[in-house]
């Protein structure tokens, strides 16, 4: 059973999924990457499930190579992440509003124009010719003909000039490098830079007039680029059982190109690789963790013996970081709202060798902590992601200001619930993967306006992109 569309008064308005006859079968078994990437987009557009959710359950029906494999990663991927320039593309091209053309098509629609536009190792006919056979393979022999004038119209507006700044007739592929068409398809960056930004790179606008705003035209370039772009993964060493230069030596020896990070235990992938197949991973000697957030555990730096408190610790990478700066000495209570989560602290737990870490389950809005009072706590709060966007090629289309609103609040419980079970001489660490002032240092500022005595002694603002993930740490003494 599949996505269900009605059409009401010419229009075509989506349904929750039921039985129907009209819907798209899945197929028992995939055997081509467009029609893989086209259910997992439909997956994700109709219930709401991220693709590496779908690949998972969907992990027996698919026989496809690892490279068929990658290509519908990548599409299904590329296409939630830059999902607003494929539609201001595609609507370039229709005679007919967006309205009138049922949701499916549009995915099918989204598939071919990011392969065109976006896959520089497709050529266009395949492109072209994939995209409509998928069609018939879809059972939907009629959308053939408007996804072939489509995609051949979109094909004949690219030219292959490539621009090095952005213009209205160009969208970035990498820095600095914008690639262009035939017409004006978006704003004049010149005269409406938040809007071309938002449409050319594909983000919501109140987010990058947000950026504008604080950090001007250059940087917000950058950091829009660097969303879209894949990056550099980082792992944090476990100095318990090796040391960083060991480490760095084990993994060049078995080809892998490495560097040290800046953090005392970082090093930095200068490459991509399948990461649980790495040299030492199954002995436990690193964990795969950002750099901006190894910078959490160290600026809480907590010392063996103590008690120390992880309020909001699942899956637990940085609850590990806190028990090997301790020496797996003292204790963590580490809580959580999430029962299944609180599972993958144990596993991570046992592959790194620590035995101080004791999970509970606590609700959300919890007012009773086991343990308390407690010497550090680290407060890693649930966010709105808007420091990680490119690891998460959802999150950019759940940020608003509502959600943010609602984010703020819970927020403030957990930083007031933390410092009510600090010890008088405790120090927090309340920490975000978001660069939004709401959700980091105004929110802490105007908390700790009820707890005279308390002050932030430091702070970490990371940008995105320089040089890695974006966020926040606040150290209140
Ligand atoms: C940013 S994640 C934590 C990541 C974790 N610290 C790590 O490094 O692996 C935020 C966590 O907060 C949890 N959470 C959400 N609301 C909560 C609440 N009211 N109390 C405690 N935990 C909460 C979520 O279940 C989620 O696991």
């Amino acid at each position: 059973m599949w996505s269900v569309i009605v059409k009401k008064k010419n229009v075509w308005h989506q349904k929750k999924p039921s039985s129907n006859s009209q819907d798209i079968q899945l197929p028992q078994y995939f055997r081509s990457a467009r029609e893989l990437a086209f259910f997992l987009l439909e997956e994700y557009r109709t219930r709401d499930q991220f693709v590496s959710d779908s690949l998972h359950r969907w992990d027996h029906r698919i026989e496809l190579s690892s490279q068929d494999r990658r290509l519908a990663m990548e599409i299904s991927i590329g296409v939630i992440r830059r999902q607003l320039t494929l539609d201001t593309l595609i609507e370039h091209q229709l005679t007919r509003p967006r309205e009138k053309v049922e949701p499916s098509l549009w995915t099918l629609l989204q598939i071919g124009v990011y392969q065109l536009v976006m896959l520089d190792q497709i050529p266009d006919h395949a492109a072209v010719s994939e995209t409509v056979e998928l069609a018939g393979k879809l059972k939907r022999v009629r959308w053939k003909k408007m996804v072939n004038a489509i995609l051949r119209s979109m094909s004949r507006q690219l030219i292959e000039e490539i621009a090095i700044t952005p213009q209205a007739n160009a969208i970035p592929l990498s820095y600095e490098r914008y690639r262009c068409f035939a017409s004006d398809y978006f704003d004049d960056p010149e005269t409406n830079f938040s809007r071309y930004v938002s449409r050319a790179f594909s983000f919501p606008e109140t987010l990058v007039s947000d950026w504008f705003t604080r950090y001007g035209v250059d940087q917000t370039l950058q950091i829009a680029q660097w969303f879209n772009q894949r990056n550099k993964l980082y792992l944090r060493v476990n100095l318990l059982k090796t040391n960083r230069e060991s480490l760095l030596a084990e993994l060049l020896d078995s080809g892998i190109q490495a560097s040290l990070g800046k953090e005392p235990q970082s090093i930095r992938l200068d490459q991509a690789v399948p990461l649980e197949s790495l040299v030492g991973f199954d002995s436990g000697k690193f964990t795969i963790q950002d750099e901006s957030a190894i910078a959490a555990g160290n600026l809480l730096n907590p010392q063996p013996d103590e008690t120390v408190l992880d309020l909001c610790a699942a899956p637990g990478t940085k609850t590990t970081h806190l028990a090997e700066l301790m020496q797996n000495q003292g204790a963590i209570i580490a809580t959580d709202v999430g029962e299944d989560r609180l599972d993958n602290i144990k596993q991570n737990t046992s592959r790194l060798g620590l035995n101080i870490v004791q999970p509970r389950l606590i609700k959300l809005y919890e007012t009773d902590l086991p343990g308390a009072p407690f010497d550090a706590i680290l407060v890693d709060a649930p966010c709105s992601n808007s420091g990680v966007l490119g690891k998460r090629p959802e999150a950019r289309w759940r940020i608003d200001d509502s959600s943010i609103n609602e984010l703020v609040e819970i927020q403030r419980h957990l930083v007031r619930l933390a410092l009510d079970h600090l010890k008088s001489r405790g120090r927090l660490v309340y920490s975000t993967c978001s660069f939004d002032p709401r959700e980091n240092e105004e929110l802490l500022k105007s908390v700790l306006n009820d707890y005279p005595g308390r002050a932030i002694v430091q702070e970490n603002i990371h940008l995105p992109g320089s040089p890695s993930d974006g966020g926040y740490q606040g150290l209140v003494h």
